[in-house]
């Protein structure tokens, strides 16, 4: 909107919360020159004028519209007819009208018919902000604020009119957001009609009942809960049942379909069913909080601006535990949910990637109860108890759960759809569609061997030897997982040993996997069981904190619980050989994983040729190693770590930006970078990075402010949501000075 709106004369038709409320905020904001009323209800005329809410009335509704630029209809949707029928004759040439009601359909069809089937200035419009008050006492002019209204404008809808339109919901501070008819009316159908009708129904049934008196006398949260919109108006809520009539049917024939289901679960006993339905439905409501909360990883956060503002930082100090280890606990799941029995998982890192892997097998039918506090039980249902998902599986931004899953969705009897986010849409799916195909599956990428993926069901797969032709974790575990699907032998070898706890936690399922030097095998036909799994701390995570505690003078922390997986522990020999000061305290096994206290103390680095053995087994960490080298004395090179450049960003490009911005001297190659360090004396600059939506590039950039000198504004961090939810409270204690801006990125 360029210049605040003004419009000169404003016929409202209907006098209830809805119009009065839109005509209260646009008045307050000093938008309307003059106001004109019309209700069937005299008194409500009356009362509106003496509110101030509008200048005139009339019980002539011509004389109400005539000369007005914008006419609002906000009466229910049955009366739509009539109203357009009256005014009709009495519109002026350029006027503009406007309806709120919860049908377009229904509202198309009278304009069309009344006005004409070309008629091009009424925009039609649905604001959700209902509530069961009613009347114009009770306007409110902030009831739109951050609502959504939807317009469903049509082919033949005039540009300006929709404009007034749009911009006058903007004024009262309204989110819009366009639909066609069609799906407007089958989206409501389902979240607002099917409601209100099921809540009209409930109380009605209750009250009916010969014990209604109990009922309300004793109704605690619940029934007031579900029934509070019952208590809406009547009429408005038949008319929306009449008009939206196909759509509500439909999903009600759903919804009844469903209820039988469950209350044949509840008459046989069967739990299994019961916690299903509850543990999946509890999970979509948690997320719908979140949503609410603006606190979930959704496709929104593409654009929602988290930023983080660093300030140079304390000294770090403290013991403490970071989450859960990311592959651990997408593991966790998936061989959980194909075992015989119920495993008990602690530990789990309750992060949006891992979550992504737990939302997908409650969609293939398996029960998972939780997580709460990290503790998550799953009812795993055998390596042949997966059902069809009734839609595609959505991984958000995990590759790790794209690539392991395609693996096992090979050997299914179904036919899967996976996609992902913007990012994990541009990450290569060949690498694991190609062995996938050698085992005699049927897997089709989009374009360039990207997701979509779609897993034909029903393929009889056969073992294979793979030769990995990169250093790869993910593929590797594909392959394995497909190969318990598989006829006879599968295995792989890696041209470089990468992260095994696809092959340890088999292991801990009973399940046989041999390892000889690089070549890990095993055969179909064997079987899960059960297992209780403690996740230790990420040391992905855990690096963050190894770097920041490593570049800051002063620092002593203790990170507990870490893995320390073999092919994990990268980092920790990279920030020695560079002179880092970390002990590994404690050492101890859990459940098949070595894990450690690490301590780390402030040292001065150097700059050393990272050995390139060691960059599988620190693949995720080159982001906070970017930092540390640009501390250290001298010059850090890094090289065969090409695979960096498809991770959730280009890390080598996304960290050599990032750094040259904070006046780094930093290039990238090809398969690496060279960092010049600026020692003990230097400091980083300060400046705006952007974190390309990648987690890892968002808080290695937040522990390098630890060595700022003026403030690092980090941009677009909700990512780190996917594997680090509790980053800003922990490094904030740890002595980080960091501030989220423009949202909650907890
Ligand atoms: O198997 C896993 O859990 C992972 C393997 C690695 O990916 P690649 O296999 O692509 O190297 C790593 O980067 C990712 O964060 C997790
Ligand atoms: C590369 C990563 O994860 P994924 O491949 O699962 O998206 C990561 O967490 O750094």
């Amino acid at each position: 909107m360029s210049g605040k709106l003004l419009i000169p004369r404003v016929a409202v038709i209907g006098l209830g919360l809805i119009g009065c409320s839109w005509i209260k905020g646009l008045r307050v904001r000093g938008c309307l020159e003059e106001v004109r009323g019309y209700d069937r209800n005299l008194d409500s005329m009356q009362l509106a004028l003496s509110e101030g809410l509008i200048d005139a009335y009339s019980e002539n509704i011509a004389d109400v519209v005539r000369d007005a630029d914008l006419i609002i209809i906000s009466v229910p949707i049955m009366a739509v007819k009539s109203v357009l029928e009256a005014v009709r004759d009495h519109i002026s040439e350029t006027a503009v009208l406007t309806d709120v009601g919860s049908v377009k359909g229904a509202v198309a069809s009278d304009v069309a018919a009344i006005l004409g089937a070309n008629f091009s200035r009424f925009v039609l419009g649905h604001p959700i902000a209902g509530s069961e008050k009613s009347g114009v006492m009770a306007a409110n002019e902030h009831l739109y604020v951050h609502h959504k209204v939807i317009i469903t404008p049509q082919d033949h809808t005039d540009k300006n009119a929709l404009a007034l339109v749009r911009s006058a919901w903007q004024a009262v501070g309204a989110d819009l957001e366009h639909m066609s008819v069609d799906h407007h009316d089958e989206v409501l159908a389902a979240t607002s009609h099917l409601p209100h009708l099921l809540a009209y129904s409930l109380v009605d049934t209750l009250a009916n009942s010969h014990e209604n008196k109990e009922i309300f006398n004793y109704a605690a949260g619940g029934f007031r809960d579900f029934t509070r919109i019952a208590a809406s108006s009547p009429v408005m809520w038949r008319d929306i049942f009449a008009a939206n009539k196909d759509h509500l049917l439909k999903t009600l024939d759903l919804f009844s379909h469903d209820l039988s289901s469950l209350r044949a679960a509840v008459e046989q006993g069967d739990a299994t069913t019961l916690m299903g339905v509850l543990t999946r439905a509890k999970a979509a409501r948690d997320h719908f909080s979140k949503i609410l909360a603006r606190r979930a990883y959704v496709e929104p956060m593409k654009t929602a601006s988290i930023s983080y503002i660093a300030n140079p930082g304390k000294a770090l100090s403290g013991s403490f535990r970071v989450p859960g280890d990311k592959s651990i606990s997408h593991r966790s799941i998936m061989l959980g949910s194909l075992a015989n029995g119920t495993t008990e998982v602690t530990g789990f890192l309750e992060g949006e990637d891992s979550l992504a892997t737990l939302q997908a097998f409650r969609d293939m039918g398996v029960v998972i109860e939780g997580p709460h506090r990290g503790r998550v039980t799953i009812h795993g249902v055998g390596l042949h108890g997966l059902q069809s998902p009734p839609n595609a599986l959505y991984l958000g931004n995990s590759g790790t759960s794209m690539r392991l899953l395609a693996g096992l969705m090979a050997g299914q009897s179904f036919d899967v759809e996976m996609s992902g986010d913007e990012s994990l849409s541009k990450r290569p799916m060949g690498r694991v569609a190609d062995p996938l195909a050698l085992m005699g599956a049927i897997v089709d990428t989009a374009e360039g061997g990207r997701p979509p993926l779609k897993v034909k069901g029903g393929s009889d797969l056969k073992g294979i030897h793979y030769d990995l032709p990169m250093a790869s974790a993910q593929v590797k575990s594909c392959v394995l997982l497909a190969g318990l699907y598989a006829e006879g032998e599968t295995s792989v070898t890696e041209p470089a040993p990468t992260r095994d706890h696809t092959e340890r936690m088999l292991r801990g399922f009973g399940y046989d996997v041999i390892t000889e030097g690089n070549k890990v095998t095993l055969r179909s036909g064997g079987e899960l069981t059960a297992t209780e799994i403690d996740v230790p701390s990420d040391i992905s995570s855990a690096a963050f904190f190894m770097v920041g505690a490593s570049i800051m003078p002063g620092s002593d922390i203790t990170l507990e619980h870490v893995g320390i997986n073999p092919t994990r522990v990268g980092v920790i020999n990279i920030l020695r050989a560079m002179g880092g000061n970390i002990d590994v305290l404690n050492e101890r096994e859990v459940g098949g994983e070595p894990v450690a206290d690490i301590r780390i103390r402030s040292a001065q680095l150097k700059g050393i040729h990272i050995p390139e053995d060691q960059v599988p087994l620190a693949i995720d960490e080159f982001p906070a190693i970017f930092i540390a080298a640009a501390c250290a004395d001298g010059e850090t090179v890094l090289t065969g770590a090409e695979e960096l450049r498809v991770k959730e960003s280009d890390r080598i490009q996304a960290m050599v930006d990032g750094l040259v911005t904070l006046g780094v001297n930093a290039v990238g190659t090809e398969d690496g970078a060279v960092i010049q360090g600026f020692g003990s004396e230097g400091s980083f600059g300060g400046g705006e990075i952007d974190s390309q939506h990648d987690h890892r590039i968002a808080m290695s950039f937040a522990m390098a402010s630890l060595r700022g000198s003026a403030p690092i504004v980090v941009r677009d961090c909700a990512n780190v949501a996917t594997s680090f939810p509790s980053f800003v409270e922990l490094s904030t204690t740890a002595g980080l000075e960091l501030v989220v801006e423009g949202g909650d990125c907890e």
